[in-house]
């Protein structure tokens, strides 16, 4: 591995996994961490989420030779600018942000004499902040890299070389391409959970404890999603603003069609729509895409 001293800044649920999945994986490596979080950092150094938790940003970058940004979509510009003056030469600047073309340029932009490559890492879990992290959260799982135009090559295939190792299979993408197909397969479903479970809390003949009480397994998996960290999903929805708008648009459609079919009473049409998904669900599992891991999706994540 040729990176040897990588910084993480934020020690949330990201920064914290790979924190502890690059002690697990490769050891040799120094990590640094920071967050502005006061209390965060004493939990981050409690559970030995990086080998040196800093008490300043520009002193967790010092001699580092990777830094990953681990904080939320909107926090990055600010996160970036803070060790703009103490970031050593040629350290390669990446990060771990949901949406990727908003953060790369807010990275480019605040730290132009470094070179930056971005990637998301699609693992994570409804859970937050510095105790919510732990080092399997990357093993069999696409991390997405969208380097822009005339990036190093060298730099580039370290990159991938390092999430590999943390057990990640790695796919490069262009950012607009990534934020499109992250706005339908993560953002929209996250919206349409934060929506349901709202609604449902809303009625006024239902009560809330009937809510909960007759939840069955789907209303059950909007509530894990839908308890996801609300700033994070705020900056999500405002940083990826027009794929996501452009999917809910569809999506509306489909909805209607839907609806209609109801009203009308067009039993073929809900049919072969749902015969339709269902088909999709049967060949994510037949090319063995889903999960294998038998903890996936509960909350209990935190092994310690
Ligand atoms: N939660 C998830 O499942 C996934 C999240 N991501 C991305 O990872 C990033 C981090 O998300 P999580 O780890 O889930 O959030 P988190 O809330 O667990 O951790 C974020 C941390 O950043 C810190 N922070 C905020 N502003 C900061 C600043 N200016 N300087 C230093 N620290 C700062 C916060 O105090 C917090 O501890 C986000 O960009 C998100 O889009 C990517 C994949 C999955
Ligand atoms: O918990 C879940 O089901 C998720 O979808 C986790 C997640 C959240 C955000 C990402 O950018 C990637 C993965």
């Amino acid at each position: 591995m040729s990176f040897e001293r990588v910084a993480i800044i934020g020690l949330g649920l990201l920064g914290g996994s790979i924190g502890l999945a690059v002690r697990e994986y490769l050891g040799e490596i120094e990590t640094t961490g920071y967050d502005r979080d006061p209390a965060t950092r004493t939990r981050a150094a409690a559970r030995g989420l990086v080998g040196t938790v800093c008490e300043t940003a520009s002193e967790a970058v010092r001699g580092a030779d990777l830094v990953i940004f681990c904080v939320p979509p909107g926090a990055m510009a600010d996160a970036a600018t803070e060790i703009a003056g103490t970031l050593p030469e040629g350290a390669l600047v990446s990060d771990v942000g949901s949406c990727k073309q908003s953060v790369a340029e807010a990275l480019a932009t605040a730290l132009p004499n470094n070179p930056v490559i971005p990637a998301h890492p699609v693992a994570g879990t409804e859970n937050s902040g510095p105790d919510a992290g732990f080092a399997t959260l990357f093993r069999n799982r696409w991390c997405i890299v969208t380097p822009p135009e005339q990036t190093n090559l060298v730099l580039l295939s370290e990159l991938v070389t390092f999430w590999e190792a943390l057990g990640a299979n790695v796919e490069i993408m262009d950012a607009r391409h990534h934020d499109l197909v992250l706005a339908v397969t993560s953002h929209l479903p996250h919206l349409i959970a934060y929506t349901i479970v709202g609604t449902a809390s809303d009625l006024e003949e239902v009560t809330r404890s009937e809510v909960i009480k007759y939840s069955a397994g789907g209303f059950r998996d909007f509530t894990r999603i839908a308890a996801s960290d609300p700033t994070m999903w705020r900056d999500v929805f405002l940083s990826n603003k027009d794929a996501v708008l452009e999917m809910l648009q569809r999506f509306t459609e489909d909805l209607t069609a839907l609806q209609r079919a109801i009203r009308v009473g067009d039993g073929d049409a809900l049919f072969a729509q749902f015969e339709r998904t269902r088909a999709i669900r049967r060949s994510i599992i037949a090319e063995g895409q889903d999960d294998a891991r038998p903890d996936f999706g509960r909350s209990d994540h935190d092994a310690g």
